[in-house]
């Protein structure tokens, strides 16, 4: 690019904000693109960019008039997922990232991807996308703008956050602080070179400067490593920003119930990627009476009110949900969202008829179909027609349930926190913690079975404190302090109750111990009617858990002695459970809280080792 052409990038800037624009400018003259492009956010606009990309191949129009306005796209085989090992916290101190994150010192750092970013974006258009993370007309909006070489990245970002010149104007009339987000999927252009469907990179950094709220993505066009608003801003960068101002960042869904007498209930629920939080938000409560309405399925921020109660607000504007599994018989609230159209599939199965499809949505497999690779598949291929980590990319408006009081600036009361994990044994179907210290404690020793949501090896049981492994932003044993350090902080009596939860426990024939997704509301019935003193529990030395009786099984094929087996806790899968969080812990060092360490002596005691 000449010099000129550098000129006339800078003088288009289409802001008065001079911080922005000197940014802006200065990634333009580092990255090359043949054009900047500032996004206005408009449907116009909308329209547009996705008719280019069915252009270029990297969207397909869906004709099937069950998914009208509707895309799918197709991404390169190698980047399907967040890349747990290419992530960095690069602090200034390693301190500050521990442990649980990659480091790298921030300047050496930012020379080495300033060498990758030299030219990425040549024969490419940059786009500009100011956007903000939660409502425009909170207290201090959470602003952020990301710079992008993929079109897709725009039109998804469009549905995951409010993007375009209403925010720009905003950020310019605050002059505000604003998030400066990078993203390039690391694949210039010569001259007349051809493009691919999926451009991107073998070579992947998803990098985080803490002190300076700032994100480098390079490499990849997938999910949460180039959507920044999402977890790398909204938990990572945004757990820094909660550590410092004393609120909370958290990886949890956001669920209203509703009981027969009209009294409300706001539930939060932590649980790692790909284990259920997107299901729990839009349930389908199975249970006589009982109302439920979405209020966010991936992402909360919890500030603490002027009563001291812990209030939940959800940052984001759409679902980027796991697809497979997700179905018109165990969760219609979802299907009928994605079906009212404007969303955007990726690395789903094609049908004949031009829709999609996945594993589990519909119970009739089809006959015939075009798999997520491109090749034709049969029921008897004898390998999933979707990936794993497929996704729908859906406006959260489109959800029927969803919460008037979603909308509202400081959001809702949160009386109930659920920490819940993939496990087939050890943990029972619901725990309730002791105290707000021991609910910390089971926060911080939640476990799963590993998932697709992350590239590596599937099925391995890691501790995933808080469901935050991959996205707390800093010490994890300050972030750990920092959880401890709410209960002071906040009102006493409205601190939430803490529960653990295990959707996924098997029974002795290797079927899940319990109905899960809609029958999920019997047992959140349990956790309220605990919180009102209600139902009755048994104190086990992990915490207390539901009678036989305690949870309504009207209409279901199940029994009092189901639920004292999905209950039960084994003396022996403790003693190999207890031997595991000794050694998670002793990861924590000096780092870990003595409320904590505590805690565990107490467990020890309680299961007599
Ligand atoms: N057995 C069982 N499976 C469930 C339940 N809830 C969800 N699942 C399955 O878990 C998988 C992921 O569920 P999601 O609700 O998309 O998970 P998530 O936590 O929102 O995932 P991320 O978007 O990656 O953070 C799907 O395949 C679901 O079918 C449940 O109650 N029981
Ligand atoms: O970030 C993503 O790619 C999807 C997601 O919600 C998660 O993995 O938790
Ligand atoms: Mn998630």
């Amino acid at each position: 690019m000449s010099e000129s052409s550098d000129q006339k990038v800078i003088d288009a800037a289409p802001t008065t904000h001079a911080k922005l624009a000197a940014w802006v400018q200065e990634i333009a003259e580092l990255t090359k693109p043949d054009r900047v492009y500032w996004v206005d956010g408009t449907q116009e606009e909308n329209d547009r960019l996705t008719a280019e990309l069915v252009e270029t191949g990297t969207l397909k129009r869906l004709t099937d008039p069950s998914f009208p306005n509707s895309f799918a796209a197709f991404s390169d085989p190698k980047d399907v997922a967040r890349v747990e090992e290419r992530t960095f916290i690069c602090s200034e101190d390693e301190k500050d990232a521990g442990f649980t994150n990659n480091w790298e010192n921030p300047v050496k750092m930012k020379s080495m991807l300033t060498g990758l970013f030299d030219g990425a974006m040549r024969g490419r258009t940059m786009y500009v996308i100011p956007f903000v993370m939660g409502p425009l007309d909170a207290e201090q909006p959470q602003y952020g703008v990301e710079i992008t070489d993929s079109a897709y990245v725009v039109a998804s970002m469009r549905i995951m956050a409010l993007i375009g010149d209403k925010v720009l104007r905003q950020i310019e009339a605050e002059d505000a602080f604003f998030v400066p987000a990078l993203h390039s999927v690391g694949a210039p252009l010569a001259p007349g070179q051809q493009d691919v469907a999926w451009p991107c990179n073998e070579d992947k950094w998803i990098v985080h400067f803490p002190e300076e709220r700032s994100i480098w993505s390079y490499g990849s066009g997938y999910g949460g490593n180039a959507l920044l608003g999402k977890k790398c801003y909204a938990l990572r960068i945004a757990s820094v920003m909660a550590r410092d101002e004393g609120w909370l960042a958290e990886h949890m869904l956001i669920l209203k119930l509703t009981n027969p007498e009209g009294k409300s209930y706001n539930i939060a629920g932590a649980f790692p990627s790909a284990c259920g939080k997107t299901n729990l938000a839009l349930l389908d409560p199975t249970i006589e009476g009982w109302k439920a309405e979405t209020l966010g399925d991936d992402i909360n921020w919890m500030r603490i009110g002027k009563d001291g109660e812990l209030r939940g607000v959800n940052p984001e504007y759409g679902l980027f949900g796991v697809a497979p599994g997700t179905g018109w018989s165990n969760n219609p609230n979802a299907m009928n969202a994605i079906t009212k159209g404007n969303s955007i599939f990726t690395n789903v199965a094609l049908t004949d008829e031009g829709g999609v499809w996945w594993e589990g949505m519909t119970d009739e497999v089809p006959a015939h179909l075009t798999d997520w690779l491109g090749n034709d598949w049969t029921p008897e291929s004898g390998r999933v027609a979707a990936h794993p980590n497929s996704r729908f990319c859906t406006p959260i408006d489109q959800v029927d349930m969803l919460s008037q009081e979603y909308y509202s600036p400081d959001g809702v009361e949160i009386h109930a926190i659920l920490f819940g994990g993939r496990r087939k044994t050890t943990i029972p179907l619901v725990t309730q913690a002791r105290s707000w210290a021991h609910g910390i404690f089971m926060g911080s020793t939640l476990s799963s079975e590993t998932t697709a949501a992350a590239a590596g090896a599937v099925g391995v049981v890691r501790r995933d404190p808080m469901a935050m492994l991959p996205f707390i932003g800093y010490n994890a044993g300050d972030y750990l302090k920092h959880w401890d350090s709410i209960e002071s902080k906040a009102n006493p009596a409205r601190l939430p109750k803490i529960f653990l939860v295990n959707w996924f426990r098997r029974d002795a024939d290797g079927g899940f111990a319990w109905p899960g997704f809609g029958d999920n509301s019997r047992v959140l019935k349990w956790a309220i009617d605990r919180i009102e003193g209600k139902a009755e529990a048994v104190e086990t030395p992990i915490g207390f858990v539901p009678t036989g009786d305690s949870i309504d099984l009207t209409g279901l094929d199940m029994t009092p002695a189901d639920v004292e087996a999905a209950v039960v806790v084994d003396k022996d899968e403790w003693a190999t459970e207890l031997a595991s969080i000794q050694e998670w812990y002793a990861k924590f060092g000096e780092a870990l809280p003595a409320s904590l360490r505590a805690e565990l002596e107490g467990l020890k005691e309680r299961l007599g080792a």
